[in-house]
This record gives C-alpha cells, structure tokens and sequence, in this order.
C-alpha cells in the first residue's frame, strides 16, 4: 500500500478495506477512492457525496463514515497530469479494492479508448451487475413499469469491447485481411472486402462461465426465480452461440440441484401431465416439427428426454422443477421486445459485453430513464461502482442533471459494505422526494405538477427528507 497516490497523502483516520479468503473485511472508516468522471460527473458527484455522508451520518450517528479519496481519470486528470488514467489512480483502486466513480467521455471513432471499459480491464471486473427496478412516482413510458424488476449481469471485459480493432487502410487490417481471403476463406465464397475495418469478438469458456456463475450465485442468494442467457447465437454461433451453450453447462455442472433447464422442466411438465406418455410422445411435444428431422436427430431427442428423466426425474419431477431457478435463453433481439410486454418473466440477463451494454440503457428507460440507473463493476476481490450513464455534455456544469443513478450505485456500495441501513436511508430518501414531484427536468418534463430542482436542490431535499 503506498501512503501517496497522485502526489496525495490518504485521508488521515481512514482504513483500507481488506479481502482475504473471498471476503471482505470492512472496517468502520474505509477510504474509498472515487473518480468525479467527466461532463456531469461534476455535478453528480457533488450532489452524491452530500447524501452519501449524510445517510452514513444519520444511520451510524459517527460510529461510521466514509473517508473519500478523489483518484483522477479523464479530462481531470488529463489537465492535472497530461495522462488520462494516471497509473496511481489504478493502484489506489486496486489497493484499496472498493471506489465509486463518475462517467468518463470517450470519443466516437477515432481518440483514446475507453477509460472505463479500461478499468474493469486492468482490474478484471468482469461482471457489470446493473438493477432495473421501479420506484414509485417515477414517470415511465410504459404502462407498468412496476412489472419490471431484472438485474443485468453484463460481462465486462472481452466481447467487442476486447478493443482488437485494425482501422481501415492500415498495413494490420491489410494484413489481417489477406490473412482472412488468402488462408482462412481460401476457396470459399466469402470474402473480406479490402476497404474494411476489422473487428474481433472474443468470447471465452472462461469469461462466460465466471459471468453465469456469478448471475446464478446471485439468484439464488436472493431468491431469484430465472436466470435468462441473452445471446444472438443463431447468427454469431461460436461467440453468442458458445455462450449460451457454456452457459447451460455451467448452471447444470454447477448447479444441478438449484437449477432446472426451460427444456428440462418441459420435458419434466409433460411427463407430470401425462404419465402414460412415451419418451417419443414427449420428445415430439418438446421439439415441434421432430418428425420432418432426420433419424439421427430423433435419437438424439429421445435420448435428451430420457436422459432429462434418468438423470433428475426424481430430484426434480413431481413438480420439485416449479420450485428450482430456470435456466432459460433468449435471443437478443427478442428479449429487447420481452421485457417490454412481458417483463414479469424475466428476473436475472446474464449478456455477453455488448448485448448487456444495449439492454441495460432500454430496460433502464422502461422505468424511468438513464437518471435512475445504477451499476456495478464486480471482480474478485476489487468492485468500481458507476451508473449506466455517461457523460450527459450538453448538460456539463449546468448543476441540472438526475444524480439518482450515481445515488442508486452508492446504494449497491454501501450495500456490497454491510452498512444497509445507510443504504435503506438514501433509497427511501430518493423515492419520498420524488413522489414529492420535487425532481429533476428528466422526470418533471414527463410528471404533470412537478416541481423542476437543480441536481443540488434535489440532494439537498433528499437530506432534509432523511431527517
Ligand atoms: N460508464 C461510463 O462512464 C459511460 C460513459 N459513456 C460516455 O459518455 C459520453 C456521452 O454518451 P451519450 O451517448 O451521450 O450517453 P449518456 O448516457 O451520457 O447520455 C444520453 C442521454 O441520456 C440521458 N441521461 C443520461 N444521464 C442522465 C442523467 N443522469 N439524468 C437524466 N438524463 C440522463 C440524457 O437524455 P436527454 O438528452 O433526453 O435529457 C442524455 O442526453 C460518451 O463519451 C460515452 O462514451 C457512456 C456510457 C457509460
Ligand atoms: O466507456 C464508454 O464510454 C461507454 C460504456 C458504456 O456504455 C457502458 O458501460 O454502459
Ligand atoms: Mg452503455
């Protein structure tokens, strides 16, 4: 542990907060280092850190508190020590294992890569944990947002965002082209026209089953009744299509008494509502269209539904399947429009990095918007709480913008600590000021009769509405 980072000494009467053994050890004072982030981070984080240290305040009369240690990335730091993500800033993260932080600008095309997605890099925080739950008053788009109660597990560092890129013109796509035409593709149909960029999508066994098994761990910590792979593997089969497949396995190598596949409770449902019925009859009822398969695909049907019946009819039939989580999948493009008109199907998405990415901004507008949707980024042993939001510019020092989804991410922080009375304050506080229709110009251009407030105002309300 270094006593300086950036050129500044730690705050004096803080502890670092320790891991060993997979666990936390938080003590009452931990020093967390937060990053302010770029464009409305400025004012987010102001507003943030006053509700925080009064909720620590107010919950724990002194016996706790928090002690913040700002840590640079982004423009901030650019300006104070000409680097974006100064090396300090990454250890002071990785020593002392739990921070907060702002949104972070990265430009579009060409520019620095991602400082964010670079964190969850370095730091191997490979499960983005993103809660989309409705809290009363919010204005919404849709008829019951209520319906809607799912927690996004995004895998957080390979996938596209691996940032193996090869710009158009360049000598590496040129190469990496030829590669592809004159070997790879080499007496095919398809080709890589020469005027590409190029792109690659990794997707590994590793990567993905770390990311599910941290989605189901959490179901069933908390009760939980459906973990949902979101994949496109019907067109991308051995990335999206891999991930689901892994992901299968991972929940019944792993979890086989928690856990029943949406195939193997169908299969277990026919049996139970009809006893007589054959493996055939039931295999037939599970895959519609099995008699135009060939022979081989029939035996592999039948010997999946016998299998299904061998292996956990009695772990899991009589109906002890209603009570297991479901592993279920659906294709990306589908689950954009489930959510909307049947969210009350769907509890946990685990994604790979860019299908949660997209999710995780539509199901945040189902209840409310950007402004009241928080994040997590969780590894072993080091977590980085943000919101789903960026930057926001337009609205940079304006003093204007919602500051609930980094409030909301302080919520998951003190909660991820222990200290959840703290945490219990700042979430009731929230929604108490927004059923006042004392909000933000998000909610108050959809919420007739509402008082429009400063990002400032708003914290200051939230404060007053804990006492
Ligand atoms: N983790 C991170 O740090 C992230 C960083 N980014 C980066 O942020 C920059 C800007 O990205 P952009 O695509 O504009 O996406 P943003 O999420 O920053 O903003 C898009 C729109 O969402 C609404 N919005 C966002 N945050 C809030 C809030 N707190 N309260 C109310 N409304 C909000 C606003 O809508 P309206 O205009 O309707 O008011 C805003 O114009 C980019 O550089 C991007 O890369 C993006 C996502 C995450
Ligand atoms: O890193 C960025 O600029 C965007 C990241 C993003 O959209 C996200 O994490 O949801
Ligand atoms: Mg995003």
């Amino acid at each position: 542990m270094q006593t300086k980072y950036n050129n500044m000494a730690l705050p004096e009467g803080g502890q670092p907060i320790e891991y060993a053994n997979g666990k936390y050890q938080i003590p009452d004072h931990p020093i967390i280092p937060f990053i302010e982030g770029d464009g409305t981070g400025r004012d987010i984080w102001r507003a943030s850190q006053r509700v925080f240290d009064a909720a620590v305040e107010k919950a724990y009369g002194g016996k706790r508190s928090v002690k913040w240690f700002e840590i640079y990335a982004g423009e901030k730091a650019f300006r104070e020590f000409k680097t974006w993500l100064p090396d300090d800033s990454v250890n002071a993260a990785r020593d002392l294992r739990v921070s907060i932080k702002g949104p972070l600008t990265t430009p579009v095309g060409g520019g620095i890569r991602s400082l964010n997605v670079a964190l969850r890099q370095i730091l191997d925080l490979y499960s983005c944990v993103r809660p989309v739950k409705y809290y009363q008053g919010v204005p919404s788009p849709v008829k019951h947002p209520e319906k809607l109660d799912v927690v996004i597990f995004r895998e957080n560092t390979e996938d596209v965002y691996a940032g193996i890129e090869f710009k158009e013109g360049t000598p590496e796509a040129k190469k990496l082209i030829s590669f592809l035409n004159d070997e790879m593709l080499k007496g095919g149909k398809k080709r890589v026209r020469e005027d590409s960029g190029v792109g690659i999508k990794p997707i590994s066994i590793f990567g993905t089953k770390r990311l599910v098994r941290y989605a189901i761990r959490y179901a069933i910590e908390n009760n939980r009744k459906s973990v949902t792979l979101v994949h496109k593997g019907n067109i991308q089969k051995f990335t999206e299509g891999a991930f689901r497949e892994w992901g299968y396995e991972v929940a019944v190598d792993e979890f086989r008494d928690q856990v029943v596949t949406e195939r193997e409770s169908w299969i277990l449902g026919n049996q139970e509502a009809n006893p007589g019925l054959t493996v055939e009859q039931n295999a037939a009822l599970i895959e519609p269209g099995l008699e135009f398969g060939n022979d081989q695909f029939r035996q592999e049907l039948y010997a999946e539904v016998k299998g299904v019946l061998d292996s956990i009819g009695a772990s899991h039939g009589n109906g002890k399947w209603k009570q297991k989580i479901l592993i279920n999948d659906r294709i990306a493009d589908s689950i954009f429009q489930q959510v909307i008109i049947r969210p009350e199907e769907y509890s946990i998405l685990a994604c790979p990095n860019l299908n949660g990415d997209y999710i995780s901004d539509a199901c945040a507008a189902q209840v409310g918007g950007l402004g009241i949707a928080p994040g997590a980024n969780i590894g072993d042993g080091y977590a980085v709480f943000e919101a789903t939001h960026g930057t926001a510019p337009k609205y940079a020092d304006k003093d204007v913008i919602n500051p609930g989804s980094v409030m909301l991410s302080g919520v998951m922080l003190f909660e991820f600590l222990g200290w959840s009375e703290a945490a219990k304050l700042i979430e009731s506080s929230l929604e108490k000021t927004i059923q006042q229709k004392y909000v933000t110009y998000d909610f108050e251009r959809q919420m007739p009769g509402a008082t429009k407030v400063k990002t400032s105002e708003f914290a200051t309300r939230m404060i007053e509405n804990m006492k």
